[in-house]
């Protein structure tokens, strides 16, 4: 799909910015140079956009410091105006912003539709957490003092995001920032710009103040990232991607002791017990594992089924999954799109090679789409174990690892075997093995009895190496705001 047939397609075809948005305008890389954004259905380039670098970042970050000053000076009433107003225009645009973020990420439309308004529902959140930032007076430790605290914004802050949510993954950082009194750069993934630059547009409509958010559009996210590390006005680095570049980024903020917020890598359990309403399991494991065609950090990785339940499991979720559409994601209907990458479709390919070296049993899929490009078959394996790959890696893919399991014992330790600890899921109706499965899975997030778990009202993130902080629900602004204590002798 090229730009000029994406821009037939908008109600808006404002929307669809191939300049960056720096510093309040939108302008080219100092240097001309620019970088292809391409739809993965296709292979089609839809646009160029400029390929900034460390200079282009230094003249945002200097007028981000310059705008924020006055921003955190508004009442909270009048931040909270303006974020409401970007609210309410990236609903009114929800169409448009879906077809941009379909096409250069490829997933369903119907799914992107509901991006959007999970994303747009941060901004509205957080319009309202913005008038909640209170203060406390505490007793005073001696006759004559008065001791208060209140909460001021961190200042600066640089976002670094990845392409699997390109709406979402925004907003759920800029949202409280601008909340909470900052200004914010964003650095989103080169794979897909579009949508954060759509959503600045809109930004800028909503009246957001000239330099106060930046959209740094670059294919050197390395060297990006060392700006953002290193220039000493950014006081925080948030940043949603994969374990192994938070561990450079959070190196990197060290030397400067800059606060970190990092929504990380994960490899969730799915766990059906055999006590579980298996048609339940059933849709549950294909909304957690096949959501975003399983390009989603809090996707089932393993799926771990009780024995006296296994093979009803297996045969009833073949089934299901037989019957899902691969195809683009523009197609009505589509239930799968393609993989954002040959990578990503080789990663899943790695997978299963390793699993079925290894003794696991293909039941369906098992092999490159008939499409070609990067789509691939839904795909589940039976007589998965510990000791394949997807055990301890993110397949990131459509591939579904079915594991037997005889007690509850057993499948907690195998649940918690794994550097990660972000989501986790299971199905059971007994209550108290409800209650003593949730608090044994070391994971943030517990999904029981669903396999969705996303909303803007409660704390999403992960422990272990799984990130550190949590974004949205009334915690999510926390970390965009510096607390001080006052002691006062009267
Ligand atoms: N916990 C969460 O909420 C999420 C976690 N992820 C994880 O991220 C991975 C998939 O997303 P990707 O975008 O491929 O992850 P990625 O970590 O490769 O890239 C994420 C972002 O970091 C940038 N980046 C890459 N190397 C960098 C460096 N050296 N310095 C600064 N920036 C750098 C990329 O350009 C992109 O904008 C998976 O592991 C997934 O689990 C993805 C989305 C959400
Ligand atoms: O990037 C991701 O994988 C998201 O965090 C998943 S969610 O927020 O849409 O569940």
């Amino acid at each position: 799909m090229l730009a000029r047939d994406l821009k037939s397609l908008l109600k808006d075809p404002g929307l669809l910015a191939t300049d960056a948005f720096l510093a309040g305008d939108w302008v080219g890389a100092d240097d001309g140079a620019t970088f292809a954004v391409t739809n993965p259905a296709n292979g089609e380039t839809i646009c160029q956009v400029p390929d900034m670098g460390r200079a282009e970042a230094a003249r945002a970050i200097e007028a981000a410091a310059a705008a924020q000053k006055d921003w955190a000076a508004k009442t909270a009433k009048e931040r909270a105006g303006v974020l409401r107003k970007w609210y309410d225009l990236m609903m009114a645009a929800q169409e448009d912003l879906a077809l941009i973020l379909t096409a250069e990420m490829g997933k369903p439309l119907a799914e992107s539709r509901g991006e959007i308004a999970y994303g747009a529902g941060f901004v509205e959140w957080f319009a309202e957490e913005a008038k909640r930032i209170y203060g406390e007076t505490i007793p005073g430790h001696q006759p004559d003092k008065r001791l208060t605290v209140i909460r001021q914004p961190v200042g600066v802050v640089a976002a670094i995001t990845p392409w699997n949510f390109p709406n979402a993954m925004i907003t759920r950082k800029a949202a409280p920032a601008l909340a909470a009194g900052c200004a914010i750069l964003i650095k989103p993934a080169a794979e897909t710009p579009l949508s954060a630059l759509a959503m600045a547009v809109l930004a800028e409509r909503a009246g957001l103040p000239k330099g106060l958010m930046s959209v740094i559009t670059s294919s050197k996210s390395s060297d990006i990232g060392k700006e953002f590390s290193e220039n000493p006005v950014v006081r925080k680095i948030t940043f949603t991607g994969s374990t192994e570049v938070g561990r450079i980024l959070l190196r990197q903020a060290a030397d400067q002791v800059k606060k970190c917020s990092m929504e990380l890598g994960g490899n969730a359990p799915f766990i059906v017990f055999d006590d579980a309403d298996l048609d339940a399991a059933v849709k549950g494991a294909i909304a957690c594992k096949f959501r975003n065609n399983g390009q989603t950090c809090v996707c089932a990785n393993r799926i771990y089924v009780q024995s006296g339940v296994y093979d009803a499991f297996a045969a009833k979720l073949a089934e299901a999954v037989g019957k899902l559409k691969v195809g683009d994601g523009m197609d009505d209907g589509t239930d799968l799109g393609p993989l954002i990458s040959d990578a990503a479709r080789e990663k899943v390919e790695t997978h299963l090679a390793d699993a079925t070296a290894k003794g696991a049993k293909v039941i369906l899929g098992g092999k490159p789409h008939q499409r070609g490009g990067t789509f691939f078959e839904p795909t589940i394996v039976t007589g998965a174990t510990q000791e394949m790959q997807f055990a301890t890696d993110e397949t990131f893919g459509p591939l579904a690892p079915l594991f037997r399991f005889e007690t509850e014992d057993d499948v907690i330790a195998m649940a918690n075997d794994t550097i990660f600890g972000l989501a986790s899921y299971f199905f059971a109706r007994d209550l108290s093995r409800v209650y003593k499965v949730a608090e044994a899975l070391e994971y943030g997030i517990v999904g029981v009895n669903t396999g969705l778990i996303s909303t803007e009202v409660a704390p999403f993130g992960g422990v272990k190496q799984s990130g550190l902080g949590r974004e949205g629900s009334r915690h999510g602004i926390e970390d965009y705001l510096e607390m001080k204590y006052i002691c006062m002798s009267v």
